[in-house]
């Protein structure tokens, strides 16, 4: 008999049909996940694909346990208590590298939009009020030869470290939570604040979850260039976003560049009413190629644990 698969998104239709050659499979269209129905899908499904948003708990796990397999489509596992799933017998494993690229490029995106206005730009002239060119009009500031800090030096944080001092002539200092030598020439900063306080650009690229929650707090933004600008494309909660609103609308910070938030798609009315603030729906990894490599690499793993191998991106 086929093993039951529980898909919790769309994904790539190829990677939908391989699945369906060798899984029992049942997608679920409704959304994210609660903690009761994740848990309802850890009692009848053997295997399950799930994405961020999808809340696998400690609560979730423990119920009844039919599920040994959860293979997360996205690398940012932190919506899943791993320790817990490896304690009620479940493996977990994500989907990193295929992203990386797409992700970097998306900072870059916020760098620039957030530096050149181009939020503000675009929706002058869809307003219709543009009136022309002027020689002071709509003044941003420059991006290449300044100096970039990286919080969370991983693969996506050396990718966008890579982008700027290559491709932007950019100096990069970075902090990391553990020493870490890097191909890009950079500087690690012991203190989180010195990294703040040295960039005109920082972007934070490190995992969500407990150890990050408000890593960036008020403080840590009071120690930021006023000419500086933020850039989040980690995960919401690893910013105070109330000390980052006050920052912004006291002038505090130039301006922030946004992927994530942090109650999710939730925004808050005061972001929104921003326009030194460039905001976009969690696009990082969005790209056809990189969404279908990520379902595949995720279903690769699914399928690893059900030929009684083991997966090659387990993080449990
Ligand atoms: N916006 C989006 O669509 C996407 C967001 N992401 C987010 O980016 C994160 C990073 O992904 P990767 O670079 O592949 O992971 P990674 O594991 O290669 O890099 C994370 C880095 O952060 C560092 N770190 C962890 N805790 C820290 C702390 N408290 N202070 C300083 N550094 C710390 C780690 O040592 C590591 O070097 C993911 O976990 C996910 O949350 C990833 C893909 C797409
Ligand atoms: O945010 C996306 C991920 O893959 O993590």
């Amino acid at each position: 008999m086929l093993k039951k698969l529980l898909i919790t998104r769309s994904i790539a239709l190829p990677v939908l049909v391989q699945a369906k050659l060798q899984f029992d499979v049942t997608v679920h269209l409704g959304g994210k996940l609660s903690v009761a129905e994740a848990a309802q899908a850890l009692a009848q499904f053997d295997a399950i694909l799930p994405t961020l948003g999808d809340a696998f708990t400690t609560d979730a796990f423990l119920g009844e346990m039919r599920c040994k397999m959860i293979g997360n489509f996205g690398v940012g596992y932190n919506h899943i208590d791993a320790d817990a799933a490896a304690k009620a017998g479940v493996t977990v494993s994500n989907t990193p590298d295929v992203l990386t690229d797409a992700t970097a490029d998306i900072a870059l995106t916020l760098v620039l939009a957030t530096a050149r206005r181009a939020g503000e730009g675009e929706r002058l002239v869809r307003s219709g009020e543009w009136g022309g060119f002027t020689g002071g009009g709509m003044l941003g500031t420059h991006v290449t030869g300044k100096t970039l800090g990286v919080i969370g030096m991983g693969r996506i944080g050396q990718a966008i470290a890579a982008r700027c001092h290559y491709g932007f002539g950019m100096d990069v200092v970075f902090h990391n939570r553990s020493p870490k030598v890097v191909d890009v020439p950079a500087r690690q900063l012991d203190r989180l604040h010195d990294v703040m306080a040295a960039a005109d650009f920082v972007v934070v690229a490190t995992p969500g979850g407990a150890d990050t929650t408000k890593l960036i707090d008020a403080p840590a933004l009071a120690a930021m260039k006023p000419t500086g600008i933020f850039v989040n494309i980690s995960r919401g909660e690893v910013v105070d976003e109330d000390a980052l609103i006050m920052a912004l609308e006291t002038g505090q910070i130039a301006g922030a560049g946004l992927d994530v938030y942090e109650k999710e798609p939730y925004v808050p009315p005061r972001l929104l009413a921003l326009e030194n603030c460039v905001l976009l729906p969690h696009l990082g990894s969005a790209t056809q190629e990189t969404r279908q490599a990520m379902a595949q690499m995720a279903l690769d793993n699914i399928i690893a644990w059900a030929d009684g191998g083991d997966p090659p991106q387990r993080v449990n």
